[in-house]
């Protein structure tokens, strides 16, 4: 019988530039439909640290370096960033369907998720965005634009911003409907467009929510059966990338947290990953969350790969 799979979209689904996304994402949408295939529910969400921080930036440099258009809000650069890649994807995602004569509708929803305006993370910006820069660009950007910039695995500079945690999925009930009737949802873009309460309403601020966060989120709400982080790699390690690495077919909570406390996942990469599938199964003891890779998925799901991890 199909499941309810609430799938969050890693880099390798969408790329680094628009050229890449919109190839990828057709690879990205045959993973999807071999799922709906199987008849299961499929709810997507996605990152967008790369693109969130290319779009702020073009926008900067065309407000301030003489171009004369307006500035852009980072919010509205989040939304911007949400409308393109759900273009992409619900596009590559129709044009599957109509391969496979499968008849159901796709469509991305421009959500916004809640966040605690006093969440300690608005101190400190830990969320990567754009490109990566070697250190002399990085301070020449710091000095410049006021960016803070962070060393990121060996990989070089990039521009970090702050990572509340999401509170609440504003748009909930709309995509409950449309998953209930059939649909394909693509929803939390970038983790939500993050927005604070406020006596006037909804307001956007300038942060970026962590995709895995908001997409086990959405799972807890909407009662999924599954958490799927579709990421790299085909299973989570312990020793990862040295010589005794081993990969881990099955954990529960307790060998979770104490794989945490040896420091074995990387903060700012697979740490996020498993905390957020802790947060759905801890909320949802019936729910099962899998890590795997987004080529792998359909056989993660026949249990010949992935690392699953339940209560
Ligand atoms: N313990 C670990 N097991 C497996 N991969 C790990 C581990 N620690 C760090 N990683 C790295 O985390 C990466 C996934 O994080 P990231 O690149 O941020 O994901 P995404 O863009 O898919 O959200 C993997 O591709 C791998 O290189
Ligand atoms: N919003 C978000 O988590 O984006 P990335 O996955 O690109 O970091």
């Amino acid at each position: 019988m199909g499941k309810k799979l609430v799938i969050a979209l890693g880099g390798n689904a969408l790329g680094n530039t628009p050229e890449e996304q919109l190839e990828l994402v057709k690879d990205t949408a045959k993973a999807i439909v071999d799922l709906v295939k199987e008849g299961n529910d499929v709810i997507i969400g996605h990152g967008n640290g790369p693109q969130v921080g290319m779009i702020n930036l073009a926008m900067d440099y065309a407000a301030n370096g003489g171009a004369g258009t307006p500035s852009m809000p980072f919010p509205e650069c989040g939304a911007m960033s949400q409308g393109y890649i759900g273009y992409h994807l619900q596009q590559a995602i129709q044009e599957e369907l109509r391969r496979n004569k499968i008849q159901k509708g796709c469509a991305a929803i421009v959500t916004q998720v809640v966040v605690d305006a006093a969440d300690e993370a608005f101190k400190n910006p830990t969320k990567p965005v754009g490109m990566f820069y070697d250190k002399e660009t990085a301070d020449q950007l710091a000095a410049e634009k006021g960016f803070t910039m962070k060393e990121d695995a060996g990989r070089g500079y990039r521009r970090v911003v702050p990572s509340p945690k999401p509170v609440r999925i504003v748009e909930l009930d709309m995509v409950n409907q449309l998953v209930e009737a059939g649909n394909i949802v693509i929803t939390v873009g970038g983790g939500g467009i993050p927005v604070v309460e406020s006596a006037d309403g909804l307001k956007g601020v300038a942060s970026v929510i962590d995709k895995d966060r908001s997409s086990a989120k959405l799972a807890m709400d909407m009662k999924a059966d599954m958490l799927v982080i579709l990421t790299a790699v085909d299973r989570v390690c312990i020793n990862f990338n040295k010589p005794n690495q081993q990969e881990l077919a099955e954990i529960n909570v307790a060998q979770a947290k104490q794989y945490i406390d040896e420091g074995h996942f990387a903060p700012g990469s697979m740490l996020p990953k498993v905390e957020a599938c802790l947060d759905f199964v801890e909320n949802n003891p019936d729910g099962v969350a899998l890590i795997t890779s987004l080529q792998r998925a359909k056989d993660a799901l026949h249990g010949e790969t992935g690392t699953i991890i339940r209560k």
